[in-house]
């Protein structure tokens, strides 16, 4: 077995765990192998286990062990507690409309199926859009006997949305210390289960209550969405500052639309320009998660309150989101692992 566990140290080292792969991750007692991964890879490492035949003819076990964060920064509001949460993982983007909202979905569907419990808390107060894509619109929240609110589950997700709880007009009207409270709320007055990561879908843009929530919450980090455009881009930068300056790392940037491809020829199209997202990485020494293209069936699910995951497993896209995630994964444990270095 000695060899074989060099054998998955190898394949698993150069693939999905760039990062590093430590064989105390394994535990072998006769034909039975115990893995447990410190972040969301369960179906990553078992496709990688199914390539090597030699590893087949061992009974895995698979699970996660993602271990709690050191104490972060972060801000409770007064009698109120930090939730259980061990990685909690905002989502920004500077501009409105580049898919921050359906590249948190797609992620947090794609993370769960990695075996991670995940959950969502739609930050986007003017335009919740929570309930349209998990299909639950006119769901109404449920409360514990102390007013804490209980979090909506749907395709193995626990969400949270201004949405299950207001009229979005109402919202609309909010200024913004009023809007970053109510995020407030959503986060520290939901009663959230132990979960391994939770995404928060800011509302878009870099101004006060972006700054606020990224103060306030105990971020393990920040993903920017943005799309190739150069008017996208220069606000992802801010986005970028933003992040910085509150000295939250940003672990991952996705490009969003990055080109069409033409279901008839084959050709793609770069309608929002070439690899804005990718110099924008790059610049700032930032990961690129993805480079998601414009894809109808995308859309078309998450319009029908579905992930695509689910509404067409076999359609390729899925790949680029699993991609997307497991990076996110790693890079989240990557980050927590180092900052446990430094603070011991
Ligand atoms: N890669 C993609 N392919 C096809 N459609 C997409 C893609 N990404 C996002 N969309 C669609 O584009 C629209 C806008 O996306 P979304 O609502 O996620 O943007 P947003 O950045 O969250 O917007 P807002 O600024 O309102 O919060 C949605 O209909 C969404 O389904």
């Amino acid at each position: 077995m000695a060899e074989s566990i060099q054998a998955i140290c190898a394949e698993l080292r150069s693939n999905i765990f760039p990062a590093g792969f430590a064989a105390d991750w394994l535990q072998v007692k006769g034909e039975n192998v115990t893995l447990s991964l410190p972040f969301a890879a369960v179906t990553g490492a078992k496709a990688l286990i199914a390539k090597e035949p030699r590893l087949q003819t061992y009974h895995w076990d698979i699970q996660l062990a993602i271990e709690t964060l050191p104490a972060k920064s972060g801000k409770a509001p007064q009698g109120a507690n930090f939730p259980k949460i061990k990685n909690v993982i905002a989502i920004g983007s500077g501009k409105g409309g580049v898919g921050k909202s359906a590249v948190t979905l797609s992620l947090a569907k794609a993370l769960a199926d990695e075996g991670a419990r995940v959950g969502i808390l739609d930050g986007d107060i003017y335009g919740p859009s929570l309930p349209t894509m998990l299909g639950n619109q006119g769901e109404q929240l449920t409360f514990t006997p102390n007013r804490k609110m209980l979090p909506v589950h749907k395709f193995s997700i626990e969400g949270n949305s201004l949405g299950y709880l207001v009229d979005a007009s109402a919202a609309a009207i909010w200024r913004g210390p009023m809007a970053s409270r109510a995020v407030e709320q959503l986060f520290f007055d939901t009663q959230w289960s132990q979960l391994d990561y939770l995404l928060v879908d800011l509302p878009p843009g870099t101004g006060d209550i972006q700054l606020t929530l990224s103060q306030n919450f105990p971020l393990t980090g920040a993903v920017i969405v943005t799309t190739p455009q150069n008017i996208a881009l220069a606000d992802a930068q801010k986005g970028i500052a933003m992040f910085q300056k509150v000295d939250v790392p940003v672990i991952g940037l996705v490009e969003n639309m990055s080109y069409f491809e033409c279901g008839a020829c084959g050709n793609q199209e770069r309608i929002f320009g070439s690899k804005g997202g990718l110099d924008l990485a790059n610049k700032h020494q930032v990961p690129l998660l993805g480079q998601w293209p414009l894809t109808t069936a995308l859309r078309e699910s998450l319009d029908n309150g579905e992930p695509l995951a689910l509404s067409d497993p076999g359609h390729a896209m899925n790949g680029v989101i699993r991609e997307s995630a497991q990076q996110l994964a790693a890079n989240a444990w990557e980050l927590t692992t180092l900052s446990r270095h430094v603070d011991s």
